[in-house]
Parts: C-alpha cells; structure tokens; sequence
C-alpha cells in the first residue's frame, strides 16, 4: 500500500547570531555609553553612600593620607596627636557633647558595620522576614543606623506587603541575633519602621528631685517635670485639662510619682493658686506622710471619703455652669485655686468597699470629676494596683496613663492601650530593682515612653511639709521700753 512518508527534516546547524549582532553600528556604540554612565552613576551613588554612612572612617584616613603626601610624616604624627588631646579636653570639659558628636558616630559606624551589615541578609532569611517570589529574592532594607550607647536605633525599609507586626512577632529573635538585650518596634511612615535594640538601662540609677522651687508662677501645670525619659529629656505630665492614672504593683514606686507631682507643684500650693485634696483609703500610710500638702485629707474609704468626692464633684457642676458662656477653660487669672485630687488606692473606693451603696456614690462621683474636671480647672491623680474593668471601669476617662511595674503581661494593654506590649513596652518586664520606672502613654501623643520619676525620700518629704507648713509668726518679746522692733533698731 502506498503511503506518504514526511520528508526527513532538516538536520544542518541553523547559524545563530545574537540579537545585537543585528543592531546597527551607531545604536551599539550608543548602548555603550549609556550603560558606561549608568554604571559610572551606580559607582559614585555607592561611594557618597558608603561616605555618608560611615564618614570617620572614610574621611579620616582620607584626610591622614593626603596630610602624608602633602606634608610629610611629623606633621601628620602631630595633626594625631593634637586631635587626640583636643578629644580629650572636650571630654573632660563637656562629656555630653562628646559622646553624641564623636564617640556615639564612631560606634554607631563600628556597629553598622560588625553587626548589622554583617548578619542583615542572614537573620532576614533565617527570621522569614525575606521573601522570594518567582526567582527573587525581596529583602528588607537596612537604612540608618544610629547608635546611642544603651540603644542602637536601626531603620528598616519592609519589602510590599509586610506589615509592622511581622516584626512585632519577632522581636526577640532579632534581639538575639544582633546581640542585643530587647528589642521595640515603632513605625515611622508607610514603609519605614524603627527598631530599638536596647543595650542597657539609662534609667538604672534613681535620681535625686530638684531643689524646691520658690516662684510660685514658674509651675506650669502643662508641663508638670516628675522625672526624666529615657532619652534623658525631662518626663512631664500635663494636669491641666487632663487627668492621670498611675498603675503599678506593690513596691512598683507609685508613692514617687505622686510626691514627685506633688514636689513641683509645691510652691503653687503655698501661693494658694494650686490646691491638693487627698484621700488615702490605706489609713494615711502614703499621704499622711506630709498632710501640711493638703487642702483637705481623708483617711480612709468609707463616708468621709464618699462625702468629700461628692462635694468636689458639685463644686465641678457649679464652677462648669458658671464658666457656660464666659470663658471656655479655667485659668490662673479667674481667681479659683486649680484642684488636684489624690486618691492613693482607687479601688478600695470604686471596687472593694463592701457597702455597694457607698461604692456606687464613690464611682459616681470620681466619674463626674473625671470627666467633667477638665474645663473647670479639676485633675484627678488616681493610684491602683489592678487596672482591670471590673476594678477601674473608666480608664478611658484618664488621659495620661502611668504603667510601672506590673504583675502580668496582659495587664501592659489595658493600661497604654492595645497593641502596646508588642511593640516593646514591656511593663510587665520592669525589674524589681527599678522602683519609680514607668511607661507612660498620653493620648494624641504617639508611642508610650519610657521613663523614671525622681526618688522622693523620708528626708525629701520632712522637707516639703517643712517648707508647705502654715508660717508660724514668732513675734519679738516686747522690751520693757515698748519698742516692738526687736534688736534690729538696738
Ligand atoms: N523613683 C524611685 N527611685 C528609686 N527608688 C524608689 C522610687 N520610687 C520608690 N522607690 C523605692 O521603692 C520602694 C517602694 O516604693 P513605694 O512605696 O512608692 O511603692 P508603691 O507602689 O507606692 O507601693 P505601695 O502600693 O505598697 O504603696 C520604696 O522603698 C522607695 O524608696
């Protein structure tokens, strides 16, 4: 039977040329030069990067070998030499300056490139913090690093479609992989985030309070200074229009947030423009201390107590209907003392008073001032040990929110607010030994912080009912002549 058969098929090399081969003459040269420059720009971009990143290291040894050159080996030799003494009298003369001009750049250039240039693409892989897709790798970027001593600040660029709690996740592992104690994440911007690698504790060493103040017009009630952040700045609470909330364990240091408050507040009290109100359910332990600080102090949790926060919160009704329409918040200048109201163990009032009656009058009453205090010149400053719902219902009422050291993590969120604990600020963590250390959220104001209230001490507060304690006139025993003048006139 006859049938077709397909021709065999060509099996003779087809000639390959590649594909610029074929392209004119003048485009090739063209392409060249384009990618000459292309690389030549890449080159220069990398060199003023790798100048701006570590630029001691680059222009030093740059400088020292064209001092070489230029001059001769001596003048070098005591170009060094004299740098070395300079450093070493501005460290002497002014160790703050110092360290944040030269000794904090060197080291932040030294651990750029030891630490983190040097296990970046490791631990990004080994963390899942890198993905690859189709063949690509995607990475995060390291962009600045600063270092500070106790902590080295490291900017992230993430990779799309990450999101800041993939490194919340990871925290710890990236504390370990870079040698650090812990780490906290803050976002910056879409995109950029910052990690704190933390080295050591600034706020390891209590600090003494300032020496009293005498100008009574100094104290602003904005800007109350209570202790000192972590990055060393003054900590300062507002009370005016605001109200605060300290949450600690016992032992945690709240007593030194409250007298600290109370300490810069002083010489307001005395001129009569701030008054203090204190209610201390613990039997006069922590304010009993210095009551010659009070307008008005109630010891325990029971009526007089419940009594006197309902006559404050009808002294807030009245000044806010009489402010209605005339002014819009209190001020030094309408005559009426700004009121600040201690209550040293909220819950022994709003929770663990056994007579419902009087604990429901007793929440009621701290409510109303809470919320409604702000316009009327009113603060509250409340202390308790457990800040769960059922205990303190209104956390949310308290604009700034104090958490020392806490029992248990969970704690940590219901105090700063959600999401706090995994971006680093670990209350839960604050060490025994650090009395007084807080973290501390304000509403509108970005991240918690983390600071230390100054040490008020048993001396410290002989001193400050010394100096609030009503003046005592001592006249001058008349002398038998009637002159009353005493010895100046003798
Ligand atoms: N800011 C601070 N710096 C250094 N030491 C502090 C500081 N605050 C408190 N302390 C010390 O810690 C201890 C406990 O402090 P404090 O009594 O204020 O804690 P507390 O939270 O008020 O406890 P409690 O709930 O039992 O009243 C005290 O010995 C005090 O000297």
């Amino acid at each position: 039977m006859a049938r077709w058969v397909d021709p065999a098929p060509f099996e003779g090399a087809r000639p390959r040329v590649p594909w610029w081969a074929l392209v004119p003459g003048k485009l090739k040269w063209l392409a060249l030069v384009v990618a000459v420059v292309w690389l030549a720009l890449v080159g220069v971009v990398r060199l003023v990067l790798v100048v701006v990143r570590y630029p001691v290291v680059t222009l030093v040894p740059l400088a020292a070998a064209w001092c070489w050159l230029r001059f001769g080996l001596s003048p070098l030799v005591l170009a060094l030499l004299s740098l070395t003494a300079g450093f070493t009298i501005w460290a002497g003369l002014d160790r703050g300056s110092f360290l944040r001009h030269v000794w904090f750049r060197l080291v932040t250039e030294y651990r750029r490139a030891t630490v983190y240039v040097l296990r970046w693409r490791t631990t990004m892989r080994l963390a899942e913090l890198a993905k690859d897709n189709r063949g690509r790798e995607y990475r995060p970027k390291l962009r600045r690093v600063r270092s500070e001593g106790w902590r080295d600040r490291v900017r992230v660029r993430m990779i799309p479609s990450q999101a800041p709690e993939a490194w919340e996740l990871r925290r710890d592992g990236l504390a370990h992989s870079f040698g650090a104690q812990s780490c906290r994440v803050r976002v910056l911007r879409p995109k950029v985030i910052e990690l704190d690698f933390i080295h050591s504790d600034p706020l390891a060493r209590s600090l003494p309070v300032p020496s009293l103040a005498d100008d009574a017009d100094a104290v602003d009630l904005k800007r109350v200074v209570v202790g000192r952040t972590e990055t060393g700045k003054p900590w300062r609470i507002r009370l005016q229009g605001n109200q605060v909330l300290g949450v600690g364990v016992q032992g945690a240091g709240k007593g030194s947030v409250l007298w600290s408050i109370i300490w810069h507040l002083a010489p307001a009290v005395r001129a009569g423009l701030v008054r203090l109100v204190g209610i201390d359910p613990k039997g006069g332990m922590e304010l009993g201390q210095c009551p010659d600080a009070f307008a008005r102090l109630v010891f325990d949790n029971g009526r007089e107590a419940v009594e006197l926060l309902e006559e404050l919160a009808a002294e807030v009704k009245e000044r806010a209907a009489r402010y209605r329409g005339v002014r819009r918040l209190w001020a030094h200048s309408n005559g009426e003392p700004f009121t600040v109201l201690v209550v040293d163990e909220l819950a022994d009032l709003i929770a663990y008073q056994p007579d419902k009656g009087l604990r429901d009058r007793a929440t009621r009453a701290i409510q109303t001032i809470t919320s409604q205090g702000r316009a009327p010149g009113f603060c509250v400053l409340g202390l308790v040990q457990d800040p769960r719902k059922e205990v303190v219902g209104f956390r949310h009422l308290f604009g700034t929110r104090v958490a020392l050291r806490l029992d248990e993590s969970a704690q940590v969120d219901m105090v700063l607010g959600d999401g706090a604990r995994a971006r680093g600020a670990a209350a839960h963590e604050i060490s025994e030994q650090t009395p007084g250390v807080a973290w501390v959220k304000t509403d509108g104001r970005g991240e918690p912080e983390r600071v230390r209230a100054f040490h008020v001490t048993d001396a410290d507060l002989v001193e400050l009912g010394v100096y609030l304690a009503d003046a005592t006139v001592h006249e001058f025993p008349n002398r038998p002549d009637g002159d009353a003048t005493g010895g100046a006139a003798a």
